[in-house]
C-alpha cells in the first residue's frame, strides 16, 4: 500500500492506494500534518510508502519523522518523469504540476493533453502527442479572487462563494459574485478555446477543489476528476519504481 499525500497552498490531501485502487480519501489543513498520518497509518498499517509532492510551506522534515515506520519519498525535479520538459525555467515549474504532467502523460499515452487544476490558483498545463511538457498557465483560483477584491481594496466585503444571480449584478455583492464565478468560467472556457484553435485534437482533465464545481459550468467537454493528482502521484510513483 502506498500512502500519497498532496501539499497544496490551502489544504492537504492524501490517498491510500492499494495497486492502482484509491482505498480512501483525506483532506486536512497543514497545522494538522503529523496528527493525520499518524491517523491514516493506524488505519492502514500495511502502508510500505510515503510519497508526497509539497508546493506548500511544509517542508521535506515534517515527513522524516515517519521514516522509521515506511519509505519516504518526496518528489523533486531530480526526479524520473515520463515526458519531456520543454519549460524554459524547469526548476521553477510547480512539482504539483510536474505530477500532473506525468499522470496526463501515463493515463492518456500519446495525445495533446490538457490539465486544468482549479485550487489556489488555476494552472493550465499542456503536454503535447510526443510528451513534451510544454508550460500553460497560472491564474489566480475562486477563493483567491473573492479574498484579493476584499483584501486590496478599501471597500469591497469578504464574500464566499454564491452562484450569481445573473451577469449584471445589481449590488455590491451580486457584482462581485458575478465578476468572480463568471469571470472564473469565462476564463477557462477562453483558454479552452484558444487551445482547441490550435491543437484540435486533445483531451482536457479537470482537477482541483473547484472542479466539480466548473465541471456542470464549462462550455468544453471536460473529463474532471478531483482524484487525479493523487492519482498521478502513485502512477508516478509506480513509473519511478520500475525506472530506477
Ligand atoms: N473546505 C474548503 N476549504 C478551502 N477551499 C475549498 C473548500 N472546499 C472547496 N474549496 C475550493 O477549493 C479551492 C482550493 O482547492 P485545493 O485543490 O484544495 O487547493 P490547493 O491544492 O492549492 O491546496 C479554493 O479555491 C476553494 O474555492
Ligand atoms: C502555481 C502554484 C502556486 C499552484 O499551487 P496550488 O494552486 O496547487 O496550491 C504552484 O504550482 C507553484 O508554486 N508553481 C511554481 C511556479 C511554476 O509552476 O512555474
Ligand atoms: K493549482
Amino acid at each position: 500500500m502506498v500512502l500519497t499525500v498532496d501539499v497544496g497552498n490551502t489544504r492537504i490531501k492524501a490517498s491510500v492506494f492499494e495497486g492502482s485502487t484509491a482505498l480512501e480519501n483525506f483532506v486536512f489543513e497543514k497545522n494538522e500534518l503529523e496528527k493525520n498520518i499518524e491517523k491514516i497509518l493506524i488505519k492502514f498499517s500495511n502502508c510500505s510508502d510515503l510519497v508526497v509532492s509539497s508546493v506548500g510551506k511544509i517542508e521535506k522534515e515534517s515527513f522524516l519523522a515517519f521514516e522509521n515506520r515506511l519509505k519516504v519519498h518526496f518528489f523533486t525535479h531530480e526526479d524520473v518523469f515520463p515526458f519531456t520538459n520543454k519549460y524554459a525555467t524547469p526548476k521553477t515549474l510547480g512539482i504539483d504540476r510536474m505530477i500532473l504532467a506525468s499522470g496526463a502523460t501515463l493515463q492518456f499515452p500519446k495525445q495533446n493533453r490538457l490539465v486544468i487544476d482549479a485550487g489556489t490558483c488555476i494552472t493550465y498545463d499542456f503536454i503535447d502527442e510526443n510528451d513534451n511538457y510544454l508550460g500553460g498557465a497560472i491564474s489566480p483560483g475562486l477563493r483567491l479572487r473573492y479574498e484579493s477584491l476584499h483584501q486590496f481594496t478599501a471597500k469591497l466585503p469578504l464574500l464566499t462563494f454564491e452562484e450569481p444571480e445573473n451577469y449584471v449584478g445589481n449590488s455590491t455583492k451580486q457584482a462581485i459574485h458575478s465578476g468572480v464565478v463568471n469571470g472564473f468560467v469565462y476564463e477557462i472556457d477562453g483558454f479552452i478555446d484558444e487551445y482547441q484553435a490550435e491543437f484540435s485534437n486533445f483531451i482536457i482533465i479537470l482537477t482541483g477543489g473547484d472542479a466539480e464545481f466548473l465541471a456542470k459550468r464549462l462550455k468544453n467537454t471536460i473529463f474532471a476528476n478531483s482524484n487525479f493528482l493523487l492519482e498521478s502521484l502513485n502512477q508516478t510513483f509506480q513509473y519511478k519504481t520500475d525506472n530506477d
